[in-house]
């Protein structure tokens, strides 16, 4: 299997404080990965770093290949990673077409996709991406008056237009209500599993990372302390993850 993401002995401060010791791992295609960790462990921190928008003080992040400081622009960068932020990233007051077609942009370039605002080019693969996250029929509606969930679709569809081969996604859920964080999660990683992306998202909840990623990372104090299969994750393991004490 092809290696898409390489981290090797990542380190990352913040003045006097080190977030990151000492990371090393990588995901190949199609692999659909969870990071955990406290509060403060440092998986936003890491997943800035993948995705270029951090430096880390040293080690090397590798894309599909190529060290990531050897990628020329933002655009070519936006071919190999996707990105699913929590605040969904998405222009409210653009019609939900217009946001999906974003995820051309760097395909495009400025003109065109400025151009696609008045005569959308593309529609039929917009609506063919909006029908995969299950709501074609708001296609013309303003973004602004969608729900948390249907906006999180949206942000969704847009990065089946981009074709990454990576998909970071920093806790995609924790906004939504449990039932809809579910539906959220089923759709993001079936689509990648599909469309053999792989995946890295960070997120709170056990019992959804043990439920839809299979393969599990744990951060603490700045290192890997599991990197593991989810059906190979104990309640102990957990436990100290989260430094949880017994009840006594
Ligand atoms: N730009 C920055 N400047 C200074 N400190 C930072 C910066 N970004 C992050 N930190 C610090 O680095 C640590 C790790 O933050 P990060 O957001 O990566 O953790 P996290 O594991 O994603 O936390 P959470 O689960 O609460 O979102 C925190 O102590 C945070 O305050």
């Amino acid at each position: 299997m092809k290696k898409i993401v390489e981290l090797k002995d990542i380190q990352k401060r913040f003045k006097e404080m080190e977030v990151l010791s000492s990371i090393s791992f990588s995901v190949e295609e199609g692999e659909i990965v969870a990071i955990l960790g406290p509060s403060g462990a440092g998986k936003t921190t890491l997943l800035n770093i993948i995705s270029g928008f951090t430096h880390p003080d040293n080690g090397s992040v590798t894309i599909d290949g190529i060290n990531i400081v050897n990628y020329k622009s933002n655009k070519q960068l936006a071919k190999k990673i996707g990105i699913i932020r929590q605040q969904f990233d998405l222009i409210d007051d653009l019609k939900v077409i217009h946001n999906v077609l974003a995820g051309k942009l760097h395909e495009w370039g400025f003109i065109k996709s400025l151009f696609s605002l008045f005569f959308p080019q593309g529609k039929d693969e917009a609506l063919d991406a909006l029908n995969k996250v299950g709501i074609t029929e708001k296609f013309d509606e303003k973004t602004a008056n969608l729900s948390g969930g249907e906006k999180q679709r949206v942000a969704i569809a847009r990065i089946l237009l981009q074709h990454p081969k990576v998909v970071l996604a920093d806790e995609p859920v924790s906004s939504l209500d449990p039932a809809r964080a579910e539906d959220i999660l089923s759709i993001l990683v079936n689509l990648a599993r599909k469309e053999k992306i792989s995946l890295i998202a960070s997120i709170h909840s056990i019992e959804f990372a043990k439920k839809y990623f299979d393969r599990l990372i744990g951060i603490k104090d700045g290192n890997v302390v599991f990197d593991l299969p989810s059906n190979e994750i104990t309640d102990e393991i957990i436990k100290d993850l989260y430094n949880y004490q017994e009840l006594k």
